[in-house]
């Protein structure tokens, strides 16, 4: 049921107008001055405030919740003579106002108009919440689009979910996306980097330790398993985590309970689990460095985020987005793109992924003269793809040596097609598709 709360040190003021709401069908809470609501206000769609109260006037009260993320509709009531005063309410915020004493016909217009108005909020909202999933991840390119419905799939389904892709692919963001299609959207979403602190203190982090349990722990901690509880954990680098947290991690798999270290009562747990890393698990697990076990349990479901260079349909889009984000961060208003700028971007290889993406495109942004960017300034599409990145796979590296031996024939022939062609042992349709592929096909004959 909507619920309204009403503000107004004269309790008679606050009987009749409680009658009138509770007959429109709202649920009706009271507060006798500013102070007072601020201590009530929960999820109410619409607050009736009187202007002159004790302690907290209206005015000041209208002003402490326009400042909420999710204010609620505020309707002012005047006494004769603080016309004045109510027209300088609403241009603080307030939907609108009303006279005492009340016109019980005008009253409920006013209310009506004003949940009318609280009701397209919260629709505005909800939408609002279904384009952010929509934005957590942009893309444009097919392998983007299967990984997507993947994840729309995978969301709403309890499992514990393993995400794999090199550095800086959006991992993170794929994690953030299930989340946000899950139903536990609205529950803790806690992070936790397994690379970022020592083996003994991620295992009191994670689940938690007694008052004493060791050295400096100075009172009990609930540890981040309970701080999720209801929710979902993230654990991102887990191919970092030390052999004695992975098997205590194991447990919680398969008990859906925690044993907080120097506590002998195990808690139960209601969390769902994230992983994420760029190591190849699989090769871990032949090192001796992770235990099969575990991996087993991680990628009950497996969602492989693949690098930039392998999708070069986003790049497009991806370099519109963050455009966008640092022109109005650094207040340059839309700036020029010279012709073959984005062409270089699709074709470069991007060996540090959408981040590298991204932090180019702020520099190019900051370094920005004359409504225009710098392509002085672009990564250089040419030399990366002579040697792609050792961390690459076979393919890639294969891939980037092709790329350099025609680079290099074309060169030497003076970019005669067919000559190139010949010297290289391929007929010149082949050549023509290779250099397609590797975004020369703009290449001099
Ligand atoms: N599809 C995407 N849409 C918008 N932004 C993205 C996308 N993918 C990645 N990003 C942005 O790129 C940066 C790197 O992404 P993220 O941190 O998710 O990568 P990661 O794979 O988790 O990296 P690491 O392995 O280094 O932790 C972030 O700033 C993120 O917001």
């Amino acid at each position: 049921m909507t619920r309204a709360l009403v503000v107004d040190d004269d309790a008679g003021v606050r009987y009749t107008l409680r009658g009138f709401l509770e007959d429109a069908g709202l649920d009706v809470d009271e507060a006798k001055d500013g102070a007072d609501a601020l201590a009530r206000l929960e999820d109410h769609a619409l607050v009736i405030t009187d202007l002159r109260m004790p302690r907290m006037d209206g005015m000041e009260l209208l002003r402490r919740i326009k400042a909420r993320p999710d204010a609620p509709v505020v309707v002012m009531i005047t006494a004769h003579g603080s016309e004045r005063q109510a027209v300088d309410a609403m241009k603080l915020g307030a939907f609108d106002y009303f006279k005492k004493p009340f016109e019980p016909d005008e009253l409920l217009a006013v209310v009506r108009r004003a949940l009318e108005s609280a009701t397209l909020r919260a629709d505005n909202t909800r939408l609002a919440g279904e384009l952010n999933l929509a934005r957590t991840m942009v893309f444009d390119s097919a392998p983007m689009s299967r990984l997507a419905v993947l994840v729309q799939r995978v969301a709403p389904r309890d499992v514990t979910v393993l995400i794999t892709g090199e550095s800086g692919t959006g991992k993170e963001r794929v994690a953030e996306a299930i989340v946000r299609a899950s139903s536990r959207r609205d529950r803790p979403y806690v992070r936790f980097n397994c690379a970022a602190i020592t083996p003994d203190l991620a295992e009191a982090e994670l689940f938690g330790h007694a008052k004493g349990a060791f050295t400096g722990a100075h009172r009990t901690r609930a540890g981040l398993f309970r701080e999720a509880d209801g929710g979902t954990l993230l654990l991102d680098e887990i191919g970092e985590m030390d052999g004695r947290t992975q098997a205590k991690l194991l447990r919680v798999l398969q008990e859906g309970e925690v044993r907080p270290v120097g506590e002998d009562r195990p808690v139960a747990v209601d969390v769902r689990i994230v992983a994420a890393t760029h190591r190849d698990l699989a090769q871990l697990v032949s090192e001796g460095k992770f235990r099969e076990d575990l991996l087993y349990r991680l990628k009950v479901v497996h969602l492989s985020v693949p690098p930039l260079r392998e999708r070069p349909d986003d790049v497009p889009m991806l370099f519109r987005h963050f455009l966008d984000r640092y022109e109005e961060r650094f207040g340059t208003g839309p700036l020029r793109v010279p012709d073959g700028v984005m062409e270089r971007l699709v074709a470069y290889r991007w060996p540090g992924n959408v981040r590298e993406l991204e932090n180019a495109v702020e520099s190019l942004v900051a370094l920005s003269s004359d409504g225009e960017i710098d392509p002085s300034l672009l990564p250089d599409a040419g030399a990366p793809s002579a040697s792609a990145p050792t961390s690459a796979g076979l393919k890639e590296r294969v891939e980037a040596y092709e790329r350099g031996l025609i680079v290099a024939a074309l060169k030497e022939c003076g970019g005669n097609r067919s000559e190139a062609a010949r010297r290289l042992g391929i007929s010149r349709a082949t050549l023509h598709e290779k250099l397609n592929k590797y975004g020369l096909g703009a290449a001099e004959e």
